[in-house]
């Protein structure tokens, strides 16, 4: 058995992490978040591969890929497409991987539209409101999560 395989996605506009709006997404970097994470799944003996688009064919072709590369668990940042993407959320459920849907920020404090999520109640847990921590926090879940999965 190899290392745990997971799938960081991030979804629409993140690229621009760090440029605008720190106030409420920080002054991180994507490039930031994404190197962060592939060091802290690696000191936990996992293998996390990452992926951003603007797209969402790109996300659903990702998320397909995702199956057929053997990824275990995907943490997904799904952005504006959280709140009305059909699509992600049957490619999610088709791949049949547990996700975790991590938000940098607590969308139930903002515009009621963010308050709906396509995804949240197909999600292992949703984490929103406790900035790029999620990441980290998803992560460990991730792993925790696939090792109890393997030893159960
Ligand atoms: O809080 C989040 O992480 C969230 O998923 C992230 C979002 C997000 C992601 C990237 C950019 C923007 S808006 C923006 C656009 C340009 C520069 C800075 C921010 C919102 C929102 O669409 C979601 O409602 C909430």
């Amino acid at each position: 058995m190899g290392p745990k395989k997971i799938l960081l996605l991030n979804g629409p506009n993140l690229n621009l992490l760090g440029t605008r709006e720190p106030h409420i997404y920080g002054h991180e970097t994507l490039s930031d978040i994404e190197t962060r994470a592939v060091s802290q799944a690696s000191s936990l003996g996992a293998e996390l591969s990452f992926f951003q688009s603007n797209h969402e064919g790109a996300l659903v072709d990702r998320i397909h890929q995702a199956r057929i590369d053997g990824v275990e668990a995907i943490v997904i940042n799904p952005a504006a497409f959280t709140h009305y993407s059909v699509a992600l959320r049957d490619a999610l459920t088709g791949v049949s991987i547990p996700f975790v849907e991590i938000h940098i920020s607590n969308v139930h404090a903002r515009e009621e539209w963010r308050h709906k999520s396509f995804l949240s109640d197909k999600a292992a847990g949703v984490i929103c409101g406790l900035g790029t921590f999620g990441y980290k926090a998803a992560i460990e879940w991730c792993v925790e999560h696939l090792k109890a999965k393997e030893n159960s």
